[in-house]
């Protein structure tokens, strides 16, 4: 039973969506007046964000801006107060989890989930076992382990790779679900640059050879620079800037509120 329309037309559903909330057919992914409230405080405020297919974004702000709450409640770790979230035209606010998943959202959580005692192979297979076919699990194995850069590397034991393989892991990992939308929380904090250039790589080449649209949050300036030509600033729980990493560098109220003093 679809759960995100009350027996509606995908068609006519996707053409609500958009008359609600005005977007262009190629939008992705669309947050309209999204609120989250922690008790009474409020971490994501009425937040309009969208994202296009196969575009790679970034999200940076100052630490408690709600970057990661915007990611969680469009992956609905985090239920939505106010506002809503569309996704390829449809209402996604009320879905489970795993039924966004099963849709094409996927996310690599902030905190490392790899398992060391299991084997790169093992792990990889962890978010594909529902697929019953063993054909269909040995492509998105072998698809992750490229994803990952990990080729050849199946069968040593997760806890042997760097902590820069194992985030490579990760992304690999997410991207065996096939997304269309692809979520990263800081991918590259504390790794040196040799690592966090060849995160960079996986991430472009997962956008540009496969199509996925990312959403990666990173403090990373030079990484951020590498990836995305279009960055958005959250700020106090709502979006203080968009535009190109060179335009919103620039603008002094960017680094004013980086600078502190008024969060
Ligand atoms: N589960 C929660 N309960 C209460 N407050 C929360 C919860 N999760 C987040 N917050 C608060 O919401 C605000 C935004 O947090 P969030 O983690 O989204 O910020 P962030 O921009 O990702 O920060 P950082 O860069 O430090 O990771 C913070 O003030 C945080 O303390």
């Amino acid at each position: 039973m679809s759960t995100d329309g009350a027996g509606m037309d995908p068609a006519v559903r996707q053409t609500a969506a958009q008359a609600a909330t005005g977007t262009k057919t190629d939008t992705l992914l669309q947050t309209d007046g999204l609120v989250k409230r922690f008790g009474g405080f409020t971490a994501c405020d009425h937040v309009d964000f969208s994202v296009d297919e196969g575009e790679l974004r970034c999200l940076i702000g100052p630490n408690g801006a709600g970057k990661s709450t915007l990611l969680k409640l469009i992956t609905g770790t985090h239920a939505a107060s106010e506002g809503s979230i569309y996704y390829d035209g449809h209402d996604i606010t009320d879905l489970e989890p795993h039924e966004r998943v099963n849709r094409g959202i996927s996310m690599k959580f902030q905190v490392p989930s790899v398992y060391g005692e299991l084997s790169v192979r093992e792990n990889v297979l962890l978010p594909i076992q529902r697929f019953a076919d063993g054909a269909e699990r040995r492509r998105r194995v072998d698809e992750a382990l490229a994803a990952a850069g990990l080729d050849g590397r199946g069968d040593v034991k997760a806890s042997t790779l760097s902590h820069g393989q194992q985030q490579q892991l990760e992304i690999g990992m997410a991207a065996s679900l096939d997304p269309d939308l692809l979520l990263l929380d800081e991918p590259v904090a504390g790794l040196d640059v040799e690592e966090r250039n060849e995160i960079a790589e996986r991430v472009t080449r997962l956008n540009e050879e496969r199509g996925i649209a990312f959403v990666v949050i990173e403090h990373d300036t030079e990484f951020v620079a590498d990836i995305a030509d279009h960055v958005t600033v959250l700020h106090q729980g709502g979006i203080f800037r968009e535009g190109s990493i060179s335009e919103v560098e620039a603008d002094p109220e960017v680094k004013r509120i980086y600078l502190g003093g008024d969060h």
